[in-house]
């Protein structure tokens, strides 16, 4: 015996009103949260990233479908997101313009409920966060086929700001064309160089004789077609729909798994959340031997590294400062005892902060 369509609807609609009867209190002890923070610290910090990662892992550990964690996870993350404004509304700067892959993941971090702020550079997003004008920043940082965004590295030498969180995002970038596009006399194509790189062989193959000119971002490429009819631009989907264009190819990037990852930036350090990762910047005198010696206390310690880049010190010549990413906290015994030693023989380390796994 099948229920009526209007019995299921009934009963829908009865499961609503109390979703939505629990959310208000959920919303509302989390106002009582920010009053205890208020009462109890001077310099109250709404936001805990920590806390945040917990909670979405409680959602995924438990979830029993037939929704899927990850789904399950995204609603969670957007009730939190429109509790902390109830708190207080989070200003995220992020690398603009409007529509980059930088506020896409902003906004798959933060959730929708904050305000997010373009700026034109990923050092002005720092500065921004340095002076208290925003109160985090989101910067890419690596990309799975081009490798280090290095821009975002060297700020972090002078920089005292703190990373306080990552995410990943999987990036499709999709051959874009305007409403005056004549689409078969295209001679040149906008994007970012990063993109064009990501789309180095499909361009090869399908746009040989066309120009590849490279723009300050995605966006700005698909923003550029508004007064062009000889352009098309390659960009995601956030451009396509801000610049109301049409795509003509989708997916267009050489590797299917192309994911590019983001830092936040905070002005605080963040407690422990049980899985966390370290960033830290190292520095010693060039001798023969110097990486073998930055690594080897991480080893004996048995800590997993994620991620090693060296950057030009910029002090002197063919001088290099190491950034290692790895598994842990910096309160964590075994990482205390790798900095100690790391510290002990002579190196310069500047911990860049610890923070939460990427949990979406
Ligand atoms: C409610 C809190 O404040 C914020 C909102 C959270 C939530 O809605 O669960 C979690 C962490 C904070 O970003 C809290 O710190 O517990």
């Amino acid at each position: 015996m099948t229920d009526s369509l209007d019995n299921l609807r009934n009963q829908i609609d009865e499961l609503d009103q109390k979703l939505q009867d629990l959310l208000n209190e959920r919303a509302t002890l989390a106002h009582k949260v920010a009053e205890v923070k208020i009462a109890t610290d001077p310099n109250p910090v709404f936001y805990r990233p920590e806390r945040e990662a917990q909670v979405l892992r409680k959602v995924k550990e438990r979830n029993q479908g037939p929704l899927d964690g990850e789904t399950m996870a995204r609603f969670f993350r957007e009730v939190m997101s429109a509790c902390l404004a109830l708190e207080q509304r989070m200003k995220v700067a992020f690398l603009g313009p409007e529509g980059t892959f930088t506020q896409q993941a902003a906004l798959k971090h933060f959730g929708h409920a904050v305000e997010s702020v373009p700026l034109g550079a990923i050092d002005e997003v720092f500065r921004e966060v340095e002076a208290g004008a925003a109160h985090y920043g989101v910067v890419p940082v690596e990309n799975s086929t081009e490798g280090v965004v290095n821009h975002t590295l060297d700020t972090f030498m002078t920089s005292e700001l703190k990373i306080c969180g990552e995410v990943e995002l999987r990036i499709h970038h999709h051959l874009l064309a305007g409403q005056h596009t004549q689409r078969d006399k295209v001679t040149r194509v906008y994007s970012h160089q990063q993109t064009l790189a990501q789309c180095r062989q499909w361009l090869d193959a399908h746009m040989p004789g066309v120009e590849r000119i490279a723009v300050s971002s995605n966006a700005e490429a698909a923003r550029r077609l508004s007064d062009e009819w000889n352009a098309m631009a390659i960009a995601g989907e956030m451009a396509e729909e801000l610049y109301g264009l049409e795509a003509v190819q989708r997916n267009i990037e050489d590797r299917p798994d192309n994911t590019t990852r983001f830092l936040i930036i905070g002005r605080q350090d963040t407690p422990a959340s049980g899985k966390d990762k370290t960033s830290l910047m190292v520095s010693g005198k060039n001798r023969p031997g110097l990486l073998f010696e930055v690594l080897a206390p991480f080893r004996d310690e048995g800590i997993n590294l994620t991620r090693l880049e060296s950057r030009p010190s910029r002090t002197a010549n063919w001088s290099y400062v190491f950034f290692v990413d790895c598994e842990g906290h910096k309160e964590d015994g075994n990482l205390q005892a790798v900095l100690d030693k790391l510290e002990a023989a002579g190196n310069t380390i500047k911990l860049l902060g610890s923070y939460p796994k990427a949990v979406l």
